[in-house]
């Protein structure tokens, strides 16, 4: 440092640590199958993963299923429902607590759209009992365990 030049004061409050985040992913059902597409994002590369998103500030479990799945495949979702919440580690630098909803389709005929193709390569229905592989992790731990997303009645 040249003579005379004023040094930066430190910096008081020293960097946040890295928080876990709020995750919606939405089991949309349509009969006995599901959608689902394959990962684009870093996160889970290749895998396939239910629509979902972020939490924004303010928004209710609802609002945020509604908004993702529209952002996404450009479809209404119909009587959506808190089904459960995942703690996912899922990596150095992931932790997402994930809470997921149950919905279906507003309009059945409607097809879904791929309205954001830098994060997923497309999306289709697939039956509960012949699903692709590979899943996204945290959602391969969940079929694992043997949760049903379907209503029992
Ligand atoms: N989309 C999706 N997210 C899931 C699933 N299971 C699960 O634990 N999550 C968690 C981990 C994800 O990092 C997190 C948020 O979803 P995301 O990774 O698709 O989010 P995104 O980049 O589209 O989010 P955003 O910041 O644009 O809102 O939710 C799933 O099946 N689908």
């Amino acid at each position: 440092m040249e003579n005379g030049a004023q040094q930066t004061p430190a910096a008081k409050t020293p960097p946040s640590p890295p928080m876990p985040k709020v995750g919606v992913a939405v089991f949309l059902l349509k009969g006995s199958k599901v959608l689902l597409g394959k990962r684009l994002s870093a996160v889970g590369h290749s895998t396939f993963a239910l629509p979902g998103g972020h939490l924004e500030f303010g928004e209710s479990f609802e609002e945020c299923a509604t908004r993702e799945v529209k952002e996404e495949t450009g479809l209404i979702i119909d009587k959506t429902e808190y089904l459960t919440v995942t703690n996912n580690v899922i990596s150095e630098k992931v932790h997402t607590v994930c809470v997921f909803i149950r919905a279906v389709p507003a309009d059945v005929n409607q097809k879904p759209e791929t309205l954001e193709p830098d994060k997923c390569a497309g999306w289709d229905w697939y039956e509960w009992n012949n699903l692709p592989k590979p899943l996204f992790g945290p959602l391969e731990d969940m079929v694992q365990s043997g949760f049903n997303p379907f209503p029992t009645t």
